[in-house]
């Protein structure tokens, strides 16, 4: 065999679904949010995650990151099936491997911004990597706004504290759930561009829902969740393009 016929590695996964069943409920209340959806996110990705509202995005997000436990189906980040970890080590799982952001940025409001950044990172007994906040700081363009509190900062500045937050952990896996869903344009542009420069510079991955198509199209590629199923995937979206796969989709049902 030569060299060029060997066969080369496949690309590697930092999250992976299989097969996702999520019901609540029960009886003729029950509501099945995910009906047996894969969906796998090669590592070093950007991708955006679209769908109607009540499609099952959230639920998608949250069993994929060991926040909530799928009724049926597997979810695993680098290749470790969440529902083999006993509870320690699922939580060490979440901490280290894993940042989250969310629409309501979820900072503690009687932290400074430092404060909140570092708290995962003390939570897990560790210290950061020296040198390590203030070049984050820098990069969030926070580096004048450390020793503030959440209720001093701007909505894009609060979220940009919670994107330092899961970021100094050098988490593999970045989930956001709506991350610009309560910032005006600019903000959201600006949080937009340090996600991407996040997978770009930092080799992270970052799974991101979102309503907005122009937010989609800072994304490498964009799958489309209805009724708790995959439905498309596009690569390299513009927000034309998104908005007119949303708009068939919305006709379909
Ligand atoms: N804790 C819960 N108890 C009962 N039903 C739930 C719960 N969480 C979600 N659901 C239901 O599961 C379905 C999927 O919800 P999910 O929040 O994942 O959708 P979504 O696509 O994120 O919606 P949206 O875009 O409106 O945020 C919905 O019908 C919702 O009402």
């Amino acid at each position: 065999m030569t060299q060029h016929s060997r066969p080369r590695p496949g690309p590697s996964y930092a999250v992976e679904a299989v097969d996702l069943v999520k019901t609540y409920g029960s009886g003729p209340a029950e509501v099945r949010a995910l009906d047996g959806l894969s969906v796998r996110f090669p590592t070093g990705s950007f991708t955006a995650v679209m769908g109607p509202s009540g499609a099952g995005k959230s639920t998608l997000l949250q069993c994929s990151a060991g926040l909530d436990t799928p009724t049926a189906g597997r979810a695993l980040i680098g290749g470790v099936d969440l529902a083999a970890l006993r509870d320690d080590e699922l939580t060490r799982v979440r901490r280290e491997r894993i940042g989250f952001v969310f629409q309501q940025y979820n900072l503690l409001p009687e932290l400074t911004a430092e404060e909140n950044i570092v708290l995962p990172v003390q939570l897990a007994g560790r210290r950061p990597r020296r040198g390590a906040l203030g070049e984050l700081a820098e990069r969030l363009g926070l580096s004048g706004r450390l020793g503030h509190r959440p209720a001093q900062l701007s909505g894009g500045q609060q979220q940009r504290v919670a994107l330092g937050r899961a970021l100094l952990t050098e988490p593999e896996v970045i989930f956001a759930d709506e991350p610009t869903g309560n910032l005006d344009t600019r903000a959201s542009g600006e949080i937009l561009e340090l996600l991407r420069a996040s997978v770009r510079e930092l080799g992270r991955t970052i799974v991101m829902v979102t309503h907005d198509p122009v937010a989609a199209s800072y994304a490498d590629g964009v799958v489309l969740v209805a009724d708790g199923r995959l439905v498309d995937a596009l690569a390299k979206p513009d927000a034309v393009t998104v908005a007119e796969s949303l708009r068939l989709l919305g006709q379909r049902r």
